[in-house]
């Protein structure tokens, strides 16, 4: 008893010292006197897993005093905790047990992410549950990590999941310019191309950037703003998304068109519908300068090489460094979305999603070459669209 009580003296004047420290503080006069008010602890919960604080602002206080100073809780805590709160109470979760290392891929987690929109599966936050993000609304992605951080894992399964639950929405380019991975989408339905030669992706990006400028013009012929509303009207061909995923992007760094017309792709296809996955193991800061960075506005990091390669993905200022995520941590990473979170990616093995696929593999058929990509570059026709 006396034990616990000590140990609960202990949490709060830790906690309490963090508020002191980063000054997140309500001071006012009363008279000659200066008076400070800090959030008062209410109460510690030792939870298998975490530990949680209870408290509340001083009435006055602008909860921005504490927003902008959380770094102060990875500072004394480390970086596993969770804040939430309502500007007066706040719940601060603080993990003790790292997630289990391994989670693997199932249905039933999957089926969660699977409501509304383009689901894109991040990762297992500390309570377990899978993270997942629409794509429709936050459309681009940075995926960056060293090598063997996890990323191909990543990738295969968004797009395993992508595609078995939603090519019905999506024409899918898969570029794999390490020709290490995508192999195992060829002859998937939804899949248009697997590109594994830069020639081919200057083809197919400026198709697809054609078709960018097409969208664009039928959007202001109806006044409109949004793909999705174009495809409610009556008596059309529906336009489908179209998502360009490119595995090591940074091998395209002298391409200068092709990262050209993804920074238009970038800035232009929330609207659009045509979104961008791109991943790369170091984080290239001359293609990820300006616009097409600031537009990639999701990011996972697994493990980087230091910190300054970390904040070239997650930005600075944030007080998280993916080079602190341990070698043998595979899989685990900072997701930058609302705000920055560690997660940890289910794990898909090769044979795993091969299976999955099955079922929605197309026969090969022995045609000629799909007549967008293999054309002269003067065609830049979307297949399945009517031409004149
Ligand atoms: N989510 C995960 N959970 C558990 N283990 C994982 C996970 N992701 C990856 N691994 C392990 O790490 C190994 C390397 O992962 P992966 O191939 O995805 O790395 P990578 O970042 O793509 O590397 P490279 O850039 O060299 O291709 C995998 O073979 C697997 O054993």
């Amino acid at each position: 008893m006396m034990k616990k009580l000590y140990r609960k003296y202990i949490y709060k004047a830790r906690l309490k010292n963090a508020f002191i420290v980063a000054d997140i503080v309500l001071t006012f006069k009363k008279g000659d006197t200066t008076i400070k008010r800090y959030p008062s602890i209410a109460a510690t919960y030792e939870q298998k897993d975490y530990l949680e604080y209870v408290f509340y602002l001083p009435q006055g206080l602008n909860p921005k005093a504490l927003l902008d100073k959380k770094y102060i809780f990875s500072q004394t805590f480390g970086h596993s905790y969770d804040l939430t709160g309502n500007g007066l109470r706040y719940s601060l979760k603080i993990f003790t047990k790292q997630a289990d290392s391994i989670k693997v891929y199932n249905d039933e987690d999957i089926e969660v992410c699977l409501k509304g929109g383009l689901p894109i599966v991040a990762g297992y936050d500390h309570f377990n549950k899978l993270i997942s993000y629409n794509m429709v609304t936050d459309p681009h992605l940075l995926i960056a990590g060293e090598t063997g951080s996890g990323k191909s894992v990543m990738l295969r399964v968004i797009l395993t999941t992508l595609l078995i639950h939603k090519r019905h929405m999506i024409d899918f380019y898969l570029a794999d310019m390490k020709r290490t991975e995508f192999h195992l989408f060829r002859n998937c339905e939804g899949v248009q191309q697997v590109i594994t030669d830069k020639k081919k992706l200057k083809k197919a990006v400026l198709a697809i950037h054609k078709e960018l400028e097409g969208r664009g013009d039928l959007l202001d012929e109806h006044g409109l703003e949004h793909i999705d509303e174009y495809n409610k009207l009556k008596g059309i061909e529906k336009k489908k998304y179209i998502l360009l995923c490119i595995d090591e992007v940074a091998l395209l760094r002298k391409e200068a068109v092709i990262m050209d017309k993804i920074e238009d792709i970038s800035t232009q296809g929330r609207a659009l519908g045509i979104f961008l996955i791109l991943s790369m193991q170091r984080p290239d800061a001359k293609i990820l300068d300006g616009q097409l960075k600031s537009n990639l506005t999701v990011r996972y990091a697994f493990r980087h090489a230091d910190l300054i390669n970390s904040n070239i993905t997650l930005g600075s200022g944030n007080n998280v460094d993916a080079s602190k995520i341990n070698k043998a941590e595979k899989g685990k990473f900072y997701m930058r979305h609302e705000v920055i979170k560690q997660l940890q990616a289910p794990y898909l093995s090769l044979e795993h999603a091969k299976e999955l696929l099955e079922p929605i593999k197309q026969v090969p058929i022995d045609l000629p070459p799909e007549p967008m990509f293999e054309a002269e570059i003067t065609d830049f026709s979307i297949p399945g669209e009517d031409h004149e």
